[in-house]
């Protein structure tokens, strides 16, 4: 089988480094090059942790791209970066596959135009984590049927956007099959700005920031005498890798925009 050669963009983040080692333990994937902004013009096995991991570094995808031949950029770094990486990419003819959050709609749009002009495939995927993927199936699911739901997203204190990626995505997919409604008191008042969380459709979305927590959401719906409850968790960034594994696989047969691993995943 022929290796597929990979870009990883924000090797030293949290999850870089996992991609960079996942890419580097993978018989059929292919380390061919990273994009980050310190180390430019240096190799990656001259990085503290990386000491076996021969890449070469660029700090400028543009250059990055059109020194080195690769098939599939995989993007974790800020959503600024992100997005000038994958349209970047899509631009040289690279397949991006984006971890990173915080897209706009517009960004998306941008993106699934792109897509559909250079017939290239890309995964925009919001969470990795199997488990999450289907704490957001099994939330649809049970929207249908419950149309009051709040979801609480928590994670590490290090995390920049506020509401996380996967809190955003599984208003969305809710929003897909509940009756439209605003929730509570319709006289409702915030005594205190924000104290109701973001809202989306009516539906509430609480951001929790703590450091020790890694990535958690728990999505509640309520109705007369019951609740229902759905959680995930991840407890390491380990937990992201068997997607991203997915995601690089199924690139290559893609040629469109995929917005969420739910649509790879049968
Ligand atoms: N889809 C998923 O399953 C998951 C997605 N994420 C998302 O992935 C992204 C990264 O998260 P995480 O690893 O925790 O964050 P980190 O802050 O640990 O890593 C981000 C990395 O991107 C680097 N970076 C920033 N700007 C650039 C640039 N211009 N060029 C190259 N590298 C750059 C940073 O460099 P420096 O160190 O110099 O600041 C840093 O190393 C976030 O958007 C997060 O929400 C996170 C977990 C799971
Ligand atoms: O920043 C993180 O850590 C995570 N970000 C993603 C998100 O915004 O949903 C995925 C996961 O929750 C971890």
């Amino acid at each position: 089988m022929e290796k597929i050669k990979i870009a990883v963009a924000g090797p030293r983040g949290r999850m870089g480094k996992e991609a960079v080692l996942l890419v580097h333990n993978t018989e059929h994937f292919e380390l061919v090059a990273v994009i980050d902004r310190k180390n430019d013009g240096g190799n990656l096995q001259d990085v503290k942790g990386f000491e076996n991991i021969p890449a070469p570094i660029f700090t400028d995808i543009k250059e990055c791209l059109e020194t080195v031949q690769a098939d599939v950029l995989i993007d974790l770094t800020t959503p600024e970066f992100g997005m000038l990486h994958t349209v970047t990419a899509l631009e040289h003819g690279v397949r991006p596959v984006v971890g990173t959050t915080g897209f706009t709609k517009e960004d998306l749009q941008k993106l699934q135009e792109m897509c559909e002009e250079k017939e290239l495939g890309c995964i925009i995927a919001p969470n990795f984590a199997l488990g999450a993927i289907l704490m957001m199936k099994f939330s649809q699911m049970a929207a249908k049927y419950f149309t009051d739901v709040e979801i609480i997203e928590m994670h590490h204190d290090q995390k920049l956007d506020a509401p996380s990626g996967t809190a955003v995505k599984t208003a969305q997919l809710i929003q897909e099959v509940r009756e439209s409604k605003q929730q509570g008191h319709p006289d409702e008042k915030e005594t205190i700005p924000g104290a109701r969380g973001a809202n989306i459709d009516g539906m509430r979305i609480h951001s929790v920031r703590l450091p020790g927590l890694i990535a958690h959401q728990q999505v509640m719906f309520g109705a007369d005498g019951q609740s229902l409850t759905i959680r995930h968790d991840s407890y390491n960034r380990e937990s992201f890798m068997s997607g991203v594994k997915l995601a690089v696989e199924n690139i290559m047969k893609i040629d469109m925009l995929v917005y969420g691993l739910e649509n790879i995943i049968e």
